[in-house]
């Protein structure tokens, strides 16, 4: 059972990181003395008002973009001292990516799609991996197909498993079940859920739908830049009430959540 942020133990960990955009006078604060961790083998979910943070923090953890002070460590690696150089092959080889848009090329087998990270590393899939992952996404039938002959979900699953097949020490997630309906939300959910179960992969994901949220093993609260609370073993009925305390929802929008009522 993997549950909490680990203490020693965390895939990433954030300290005092701070974000500014634009120059003097002019500044936006997107994040403010972020301190956190998240542990090896858990699922997070982030959560936060528009223009609480969100994704610059996932950006700041992934390598994306740098923090203008603090320290961002992936592992054993500060990313804060590193250069664009070795940012991108930290990206490439140790971290992976879910997007709302699945972001799959169109011209690519699933297949090729799926192994797309290994080749642009000049790495080659180990025997029987691709395979592996395919079939732990529940496309293994579907390997020689394109893009455009699956559904939603379907397309998600290969991105899923084009973030799966590098193991990276981290996979971030930015909305991944946005562009999907209720049922096959869940499906996808179910898959991250399950390969942070059963894999101890670990999993950040930023989301504006409680129901998602209830799906990891701890949310963490944003409210302008700064981190303002912390669930475990979140429902989507407590995450909504603080969601609402935060100013994040009107009265209908917590009445009726994006993915569809309690799991
Ligand atoms: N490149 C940028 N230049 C200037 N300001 C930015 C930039 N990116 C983000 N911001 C600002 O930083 C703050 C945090 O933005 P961020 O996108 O991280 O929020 P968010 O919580 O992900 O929002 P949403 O839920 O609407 O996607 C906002 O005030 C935003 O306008």
């Amino acid at each position: 059972m993997f549950t909490g942020t680990g203490g020693g133990t965390d895939a990433v960990r954030l300290t005092a990181v701070r974000k500014v955009y634009g120059r003097r006078g002019n500044e936006v604060v997107a994040l403010d003395d972020v301190t956190t961790g998240f542990g090896r083998g858990t699922f997070t979910a982030i959560m936060g008002p528009s223009g609480s943070g969100k994704s610059t923090l996932l950006q700041c953890a992934a390598g994306l973009d740098q923090p203008t002070s603090g320290s961002v460590v992936l592992e054993d690696s500060e990313l804060s001292t590193m250069t664009e150089t070795e940012l991108t092959e930290l990206r490439r080889d140790r971290v992976g990516f879910i997007f709302q848009a699945f972001n799959l090329l169109p011209v690519l087998t699933v297949e090729q799609n799926v192994t797309l990270p290994l080749r642009l590393a000049g790495r080659s899939p180990a025997r029987g991996r691709v395979a592996s992952v395919l079939e732990q996404v529940g496309l293994g039938e579907r390997r020689r197909h394109r893009p455009a002959e699956l559904s939603g979900g379907q397309q998600q699953r290969v991105a899923i498993a084009r973030a799966l097949i590098t193991e990276p020490a981290v996979i971030f997630a930015d909305e991944p079940t946005g562009a999907l309906d209720t049922r096959t939300a869940r499906d996808v959910l179910d898959l991250m859920r399950g390969s942070v179960r059963q894999t101890g992969q670990t999993i950040v994901m930023v989301t504006h739908d409680p129901v998602a949220a209830s799906y990891a093993d701890r949310v963490l609260f944003l409210a302008d830049g700064r981190v303002v609370g912390e669930m475990q073993s979140p429902t989507a009925d407590a995450v909504a009430e603080r969601m609402t305390r935060l100013g994040a929802y009107s009265d209908e929008a917590r009445r009726a959540p994006a993915a569809g009522g309690q799991r």
